[in-house]
């Protein structure tokens, strides 16, 4: 490492250990691939359709294991040194945009957006260099009312954040964690500050439960008169409004300081015209602000995605101005970590694997994927450039405006660039900027920027750079990760399937990486098959799985029990994942892939046949009262589908039946005999029931309004009856 490095990439330890460890597995994984081969049954009655099934599913399940060693084969970690930056930098430090998108002002409430707004304004970075831009694809003036409240508290805002070195700067989050300070001289200042910010809160939340803004608000900002009644969020003329001008001298906060510029867009809206979800909301900003700031540095973050490190810009700006190391490289990502899950994580929605290890082993074949928020780019990256070696970058660019140009004219150029329209006949949505048609948009692009030869790195400090709001109850989780499946899915299937897109421009350690989540929804199908049909034999009596007494006993249960065991060390080394949540995440591992990856995949063929559109459903980001009570106290919600339900629960109460038979049979026969000729079936029946402990409470025992309807239990439990019946005929 240079004296003159900027960052440092370190390896991670314990990689000898690990690869051997692998290669055991991989050793018993050929073994048991070898032993179905060659001990096909004689007769169909015997269980050979199914062992030619569960072969099938093995196959499939050591081709994944393989690509899944690509990121565990050698993760490394990044450090960043901020004050050697500061030393060489400080004075000609590089604009800065900052892109937050927000679509619906009651599933993401303004005041939530605002909070997230704010704390990216009050980042550790001079105010004259930094440009944030709110997208509102809601079109709604109720979250234009909320840009213009926290504009004017910005002012007091800023500065108190700086004066006393607050963390995190999102007021919602600071004034529900923090107490008061108890010295005398900070604590009048500190109750004046959240009674401003309380007063603010409350008129926004009346405001927006009133759904209209009252006619003597209006007449502070020349803003509100861009609304017509007309109007809805579907069909809008564009309307771009800088509610704080950096370049106006004027433009101070409370203490005399520069502010940073605030703008608010909505770009058009016509039913006529497809929008393109967040992507079609990114190019527009990536326009707007190209004739109002221009900074060099994007940062994009999602409207619930707090700063919770003022120093965040700094650190992914000495991966970009490191002279020797940080020219190739395109994007600098952060992890999406939540602020609102619970100690074990009963949705295992925390990706603390995919953050702690997955995304590390992604980073030393070239980088991470971009997953679309806590994401710096470089601008010119973002609209399409090609990596060369001569490349230079102009880190003093930025709109060399007049402060004393007419702002409505800028504004009205910039609408221009935000209008339907605009986009007809163009490159953008293709080569330039954000990829349109897929439905993970961050991921696809992500991939084209590295196939152009950039590289991109991935940045996870001990203070996390940015907290946001993940799924609490079932069903969103299950929505989400079919959303996340099926655009993966998508990719695979399209022209930029990594191992054909890719080859020869990616290593193949980031191909692979690319495809663990991109095969995602194709895991559904043997997953199904590997809790469905070894039970449904073990109720026939047919051995699918060599006798305890059998040398082949030996692979099989090293692989089930080592993969196993190291998959609850890896998670308890993150030291964010307990015991119990290790657990509750083999479940979700279980429905996920019964539910939201065969729908996800079942999504993108329909697709593919022409017969469904893509969509875009918003994460919710709040929750009833009594669903919220239930979420603290971590009791599953069974809010989802019925049909959704069905699947889980038909498993759930097969292998339970599967399970009490083959336990009357051992009593009846002998232990000693059924153990000797079932023993790996019913463990695997056994650890399935195990798993759905939640699922019986839901299903028979709880009452509550989160529990499973009646209906729907009586109903998978004549289908169960009926399949186990058929099954022995
Ligand atoms: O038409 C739309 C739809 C969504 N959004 C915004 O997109 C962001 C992400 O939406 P969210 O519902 O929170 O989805 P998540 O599943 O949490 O999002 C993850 O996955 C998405 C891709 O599926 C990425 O775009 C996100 O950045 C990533 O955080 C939010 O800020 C929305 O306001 C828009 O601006 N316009
Ligand atoms: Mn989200």
């Amino acid at each position: 490492m240079s004296d003159r490095s900027l960052f440092a990439t370190e390896q991670a330890r314990g990689r000898p250990a690990y690869r051997l460890y692998a290669c055991t597995i991989l050793a018993g994984i050929c073994l048991i691939l070898y032993y179905r081969a060659t001990h096909l049954p004689a007769t169909w009655r015997e269980g050979r359709g199914e062992w030619i099934g569960l072969s099938l599913a093995e196959l499939w399940h050591a081709f994944y294991w393989v690509i899944t060693q690509s990121v565990r084969w050698n993760p490394v970690h990044r450090r960043t040194f901020k004050d050697k930056l500061s030393q060489r930098y400080e004075g000609r430090l590089p604009n800065v945009d900052i892109f937050v998108c927000t679509a619906d002002p009651y599933a993401e409430p303004p005041n939530l957006v605002i909070s997230t707004v704010l704390s990216l304004m009050a980042y550790n970075y001079p105010p004259e260099k930094l440009s944030v831009y709110l997208s509102d694809d809601g079109g709604s003036i109720l979250t234009f009312y909320a840009m213009w409240e926290a504009s004017q508290f910005a002012k007091h805002w800023i500065p108190f954040c700086k004066r006393n070195k607050l963390e995190p700067r999102a007021p919602a989050i600071y004034f529900s964690t923090s107490d008061c300070p108890n010295d005398k001289s900070h604590h009048e200042e500190w109750l004046g500050m959240k009674i401003l910010y309380e007063e603010m809160t409350n008129r926004i939340d009346a405001i927006v439960m009133s759904g209209k803004v009252p006619e003597e608000l209006k007449a502070n900002h020349k803003g509100f008169s861009q609304w017509k009644p007309e109007m809805t969020s579907k069909k809008h003329p564009p309307i771009v409004q800088i509610l704080i001008d950096g370049k106006d001298p004027n433009a101070l906060d409370n203490a005399g300081n520069a502010l940073p510029t605030l703008v608010y867009m909505a770009r058009e809206k016509n039913p006529e015209y497809h929008h393109n979800f967040k992507a079609g909301a990114m190019n527009s900003l990536i326009r707007v602000s190209s004739i109002i700031s221009n900074s060099p540095i994007i940062l994009n973050v999602d409207c619930d995605m707090y700063s919770n490190n003022a120093d965040s810009i700094r650190d992914a700006l000495c991966f970009f101005l490191d002279e020797v190391k940080g020219r190739d490289i395109a994007f600098v990502q952060y992890p999406q970590n939540y602020n609102n899950m619970t100690k074990n994580d009963t949705y295992g929605n925390t990706l603390t694997v995919i953050n702690e290890v997955e995304m590390c082993g992604l980073d030393s074949w070239g980088g991470p994927l971009y997953i679309g928020t806590g994401c710096f780019h470089r601008r010119e990256t973002l609209c399409g450039m090609k990596y060369t070696k001569e490349y230079k970058e102009n880190w003093n660019r930025g709109s060399e405006r007049n402060p004393h140009d007419d702002i409505r004219k800028l504004e009205e150029k910039a609408e221009s660039l935000a209008t339907c329209t605009y986009e007809l006949n163009t490159q953008w949505g293709n080569d330039v900027g954000l990829k349109y048609g897929i439905a993970v948009e961050d991921v696809i692009t992500g991939l084209m920027i590295q196939c152009r030869g950039w590289k991109s790195a991935y940045y996870n400090p001990p203070q996390k750079g940015f907290l946001g709001v993940g799924p609490t109850t079932l069903a969103q989780t299950i929505l989400q990760h079919k959303r996340w499946s099926e655009g993966n899915f998508q990719i695979f299937l399209s022209k930029y399937c990594t191992f054909i897109y890719g080859h020869g421009k990616i290593k193949l350690g980031l191909q692979m990486g690319y495809c663990i989540y991109n095969l995602w929804a194709l895991n559904s199908i043997p997953t199904l098959y590997y809790v469905i049909a070894p039970s449904l034999s073990l109720l026939r009596g047919i051995s699918l799985f060599p006798k305890m007494t059998s040398p082949w006993f030996i692979p099989f249960s090293y692989v089930m029990v080592a993969k196993q065991t190291y998959s609850l060390i890896e998670a308890l080394l993150t030291r964010e994942i307990t015991v119990q949540g290790w657990w509750n995440l083999q479940r979700m591992w279980l429905i996920k892939r019964l539910t939201s990856y065969l729908y996800g995949g079942l999504a993108t063929l329909s697709k593919i046949v022409g017969v469904s559109k893509m969509g875009f459903t918003i994460t919710a980001k709040i929750s009833g009262e009594d669903a919220s009570k239930r979420y603290e106290q971590e009791i599953m919600e069974f809010d989802a589908s019925s049909l959704t339900l069905a699947i889980i629960e038909f498993v759930a109460l097969l292998n339970m039946t599967c399970l009490v038979c083959a336990t009357t049979r051992a009593m009846m026969r002998g232990w000693a005999i059924v153990l000797d000729m079932y023993f790996l079936q019913i463990l695997l029946c056994g650890s399935v029931v195990a798993l759905n402990v939640a699922i019986y409470e839901g299903l028979l025992l709880r009452k509550d309004k989160g529990s499973i309807p009646w209906s729907v239990t009586l109903t998978t439990l004549a289908v169960v009856m009926l399949v186990s019946l058929l099954s022995r005929v």
